[in-house]
């Protein structure tokens, strides 16, 4: 069959297809502004010519992206009919392209635009770590997207469930500087798959600095405390789409967010002490003051798990939604959210909040200090190396990457 001679299973074929329409959710696709459209007919061309100057196979996901954005930018809307059953990848073709339903051949075009440059950024500067295509940042590990007054911000490493590498710290806080003074008014963020995240990278923990441990965790320990910063600092209304399971520093930072809305699959988990590690994300605080005392040490203390349901009664989600139609409704609930008077919104996120924020300054740095001392702590080193020692124990290379003298563990 055809997909066997690409040597790929009619599955993977599928599964890159839904890939697609997680990245470009239909109900947004139909509402692209001429604001976002940003990319001429001349980069577009440019850009075809790049493409065929990469160096890498950037992988079938990204070329049946590629494929369907080309589709839409030069063809419009999907208007051929779906090919037969067992036309394997013509078909996961022809749902690639259908699934970007409206998008406008513009916006089609700016995304294709946007997609080869930052391949071709990533392999001709390795380190960069966001580019810019027609006045709009391009990121590694996020997407970012401003339609209807909403500037959603995409956690896209579901490979990794959307874990928090050093990149996308960096990524998330200069995404956030965006959105605070681009024309959106409300600010949503979102995962990739089947996750929302499953926090904070462990590999982050895996690259010491010729200077040692202590140096590695101190600067852990600033980026942790401006990472936090920027959540406190927000302006506008930001609004967590828990999308599935969330863990550790994905968590805690729901504290600071103005509403969280959850599917009802999610799950809430921060298994702190489990990792030698202590409470950042100002949850130390926020925690006991949503739940109470007694139930913010079960979570934050004792590593209790909680159903989407449990948390919602315990004030840290909004509302919960039937994951079947959790992602229509959402949508269809913040796009009304976001006709409201901006300054409005503003105003009254700095009238609410604006009374905690010495403190919160303050429990944020209080919190970065005591995690410097745990990430030292022999309970945390043993912790981590008993995730990889678990995760690749099946693996003899990666075991030997565990027990390398030159990896903190
Ligand atoms: C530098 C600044 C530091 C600031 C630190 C701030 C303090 C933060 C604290 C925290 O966030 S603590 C919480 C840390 N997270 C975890 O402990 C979660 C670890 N992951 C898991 O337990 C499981 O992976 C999962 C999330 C429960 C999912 O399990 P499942 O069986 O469904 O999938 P997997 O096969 O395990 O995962 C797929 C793939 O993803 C990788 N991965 C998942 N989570 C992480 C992570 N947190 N860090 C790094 N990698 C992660 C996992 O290794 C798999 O990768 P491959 O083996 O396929 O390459």
């Amino acid at each position: 069959m055809a997909t066997a001679l690409l040597g790929i299973s009619r599955w993977q074929l599928l599964r890159k297809a839904r890939f697609v329409q997680a990245l470009y959710p239909p109900r947004l696709q139909a509402h692209t502004t001429g604001a976002a459209m940003g990319a001429t007919q001349e980069q577009f061309e440019k850009a075809k010519e790049q493409l065929g100057l990469l160096k890498n196979d950037p992988g079938n996901e990204v070329k049946l992206q590629i494929y369907a954005l080309f589709k839409q930018a030069t063809q419009g809307p999907c208007n051929v009919p779906k090919p037969g059953m067992l036309d394997f990848v013509g078909k996961v073709k022809w749902e690639a392209w259908n699934s970007l339903g409206n998008l406008s051949k513009e916006g089609a075009r700016e995304k294709y635009v946007g997609l080869v440059s930052s391949l071709v950024s990533s392999e001709s500067s390795p380190q960069a770590e966001a580019v810019s295509v027609a006045g709009k940042q391009l990121y590694k590990t996020l997407q970012v997207t401003t339609e209807e007054n909403i500037t959603t911000i995409r956690l896209n490493r579901p490979e990794k469930k959307n874990a928090i590498s050093i990149v996308m710290y960096n990524e998330i806080m200069q995404a956030l500087e965006e959105a605070a003074k681009d024309e959106s008014t409300i600010t949503v963020i979102t995962g990739t798959g089947d996750y929302y995240c499953s926090g904070n990278d462990i590999n982050n923990f895996t690259m010491i600095p010729p200077e040692g441990i202590e140096k590695m965790a101190k600067d852990s320990a600033q980026l942790l405390k401006n990472f936090v910063l920027h959540f406190i600092d927000f302006p506008k209304p930001l609004i967590a789409v828990v999308n599935g399971p969330a863990v550790g520093v994905s968590v805690t930072l729901l504290g600071l967010f103005d509403a969280v809305y959850a599917t009802d699959r999610a799950t809430f988990h921060t298994p702190f002490s489990q990792l030698g590690q202590s409470p950042e994300g100002c949850s130390s605080y926020i925690f006991p003051k949503l739940m109470g005392s007694a139930k913010a040490t079960e979570v934050l203390s004792f590593n209790k798990k909680l159903t989407a349901r449990e948390a919602c009664d315990l004030g840290l989600v909004t509302e919960i939604f039937p994951d079947a139609s959790f992602q229509k409704e959402i949508w269809l609930r913040l796009r009304g959210c976001a006709k409201l008077p901006k300054m409005s919104l503003v105003y009254a996120k700095q009238l609410s909040r604006g009374p905690e924020k010495e403190k919160l300054y303050a429990v944020n740095i209080q919190e970065c200090e005591r995690l410097e001392e745990r990430w030292l702590s022999e309970d945390c080193r043993n912790a981590i190396a008993k995730f990889f020692t678990s995760l690749y124990s099946t693996s003899h290379s990666r075991l030997f990457l565990v027990l390398d003298p030159k990896i903190w563990i």
